[in-house]
């Protein structure tokens, strides 16, 4: 197995008295997708919050690359290489898709106000910022206003901004939510395009998506792990299937 990027220990976390995550222990290879599901309510969000240094865990640790990042704030593990989307697009609606990358590269990257000031420095920026939405397949909206944009497009945008950041490992709350069957499919080829050097964390309830992009699957209910394995393994488990895959359709998918 590749060196682990993201290595997570005894992580526990309550709101008020009531657990949310407990002992969660798991750890993430260079390189790899990796998907999270689970019941809503699961904790998954939660896990994701702790990992990314939007809430302090209450016990246990968190390795970034090697380096115990437990109680850094966000923007430092951020720094450190750790990107992140959220459930809701937060995106610049009056400006361009390109000047949101741009703005998103300039925001994220410390030093890179400085290249503003040359035109080598600008003409950098922008080649970066056109081949992260060429990776993207958003070359084309360019110059669209990010309100002009189809919401598919704009949930793609925020990966992409994501990405300004140069992480190294991303993780991705819900890509697909909100999106048409047919959108959420065309998530699929675009996270594959991304470089396989970049570690992915994956939460979905889109099953299509998450077992057609992930290597392994980490199974949460009630805040503890319940399984972990391929997709083929959770998709073969009884327990999964009992708990979740077996009820999501008739209960609804979840947020
Ligand atoms: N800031 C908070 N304060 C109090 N309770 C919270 C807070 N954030 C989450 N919770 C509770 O923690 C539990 C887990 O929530 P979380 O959003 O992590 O679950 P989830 O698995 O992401 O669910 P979903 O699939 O619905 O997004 C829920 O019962 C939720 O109400």
């Amino acid at each position: 197995m590749a060196e682990p990027v993201l290595e997570v220990s005894g992580l526990s976390k309550s709101f008020g008295g009531i657990s949310v995550l407990s002992d969660v222990g798991f750890s993430v290879a260079r390189g790899e997708r990796r998907g999270i599901i689970g019941p809503n309510g699961a904790g998954k969000t939660t896990l994701f919050n702790v990992l990314s240094g939007y809430l302090p865990a209450d016990a246990g640790t968190v390795r970034l690359c090697g380096s115990d990042v437990t109680t850094l704030p966000a923007h430092r593990r951020a720094r450190m290489g750790l990107g992140r989307t959220f459930q809701i697009v937060a995106l610049c609606d009056e400006l361009t898709v390109e000047e949101n990358v741009l703005l998103g590269l300039v925001a994220s990257n410390r030093g890179e106000w400085r290249l503003l000031g040359s035109l080598r420095g600008r003409r950098g920026l922008v080649e970066r910022s056109r081949e992260l939405l060429s990776e993207a397949g958003l070359i084309d909206l360019r110059e669209h206003k990010v309100k002009a944009i189809a919401y598919g497009h704009r949930r793609v945008l925020e990966i992409v901004m994501a990405l300004t950041s140069r992480a190294r490992v991303l993780l991705l709350d819900e890509p697909a939510a909100g999106l048409s069957g047919e959108e959420s499919l065309r998530m699929i080829p675009l996270l594959e395009r991304l470089d396989r050097d970049l570690t992915i964390v994956l939460i979905e309830h889109d099953m299509d998506v998450m077992f057609n992009t992930v290597d392994r699957l980490l199974v949460l209910d009630h805040g503890t792990i319940l399984l972990e394995g391929t997709p083929e393994e959770v998709r073969s488990s009884d327990l999964v299937r009992e708990r979740y895959l077996g009820t999501q359709h008739a209960a609804g998918a979840g947020s």
